[in-house]
């Protein structure tokens, strides 16, 4: 199976701080949907930042597609195939109307009104919010702009999904829709997630990153290491 994304050895500080990523690692191979949790402020965010090349590590290297990506030039292309849905929709939608911003990005890609209002439509009946095209899009709740912001990134048809944190602040009903939306996507992803619910849904696998590292969370291992009998401190 075909490689989408491989990171070695990742080191990333921000300036004047100690580092985000230190020694970080991953692969996402196709069909994976691959999750990352990990605790406030691990560098989560930062490491989906790294990978479409928006922060360039200190150190390690980024494969994508198959190239090792290391000038910005590298990246245009890793940023077309991989789409990244923000974790606040409010940095993703700019547009009065939701047919706007979902528009957006295949007309920038060259497609014609006609061919972009088509895709309009595609999209947005995939992520169930077929009607919505002439919805002004600050009115949308927090939930409908959650979807309306990867029916944005679904238009630019990707071959990956980067998606941080999907289910932040939405409600049982419009959780168990994402979870359905993104079990129906033929797309490789990677979520950041800090729920556990939503990961046993959805992940094919679960990285956390913790200490600037990724590893295989084991939660059996919490209770591995006990203190020895008889010890009096
Ligand atoms: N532009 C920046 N300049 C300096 N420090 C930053 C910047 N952006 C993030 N940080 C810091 O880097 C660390 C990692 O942030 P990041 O947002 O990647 O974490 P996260 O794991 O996504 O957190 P959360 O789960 O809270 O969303 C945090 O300590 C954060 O304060």
């Amino acid at each position: 199976m075909p490689r989408l994304f491989e990171v070695v050895d990742l080191r990333f500080a921000y300036p004047h701080r100690p580092p985000v990523l230190a020694g970080a690692r991953l692969h996402l191979d196709a069909g994976e949907r691959l999750a990352i949790t990990g605790p406030n402020g691990a560098g989560k965010s930062t490491l989906l930042q790294v990978l479409v090349g928006l922060l360039r590590p200190q150190e390690g290297r980024v494969v994508a597609f198959g190239r090792e990506r290391r000038a910005e030039a590298d990246f245009h292309e890793v940023r077309r195939r991989a789409g990244y849905v923000f974790q606040d929709p409010d940095d993703q939608l700019f547009c009065p109307t939701v047919a706007e911003d979902v528009a957006f990005g295949p007309l920038n890609l060259g497609q014609s009104r006609a061919e972009a209002l088509a895709t309009v439509e595609r999209v947005l009946a995939q992520v169930g919010l077929e009607g919505f095209r002439d919805r002004v899009t600050h009115t949308l709740s927090g939930g409908e702009k959650r979807l309306v912001s990867l029916a944005c990134v679904l238009a630019m048809d990707p071959d990956v999904l980067l998606l941080d944190e999907p289910t932040n602040a939405l409600d049982e009903e419009t959780t168990d829709r994402m979870v359905a939306v993104l079990h129906d996507l033929p797309q490789a992803m990677i979520l950041v997630s800090h729920d556990p619910h939503f990961r046993r849904k959805v992940a094919t696998r679960t990285l956390r990153l913790s200490r600037g590292r990724l590893d295989v969370p084991d939660p059996a291992c919490r209770h591995a290491v006990r203190e020895p009998e008889g010890r009096t401190g």
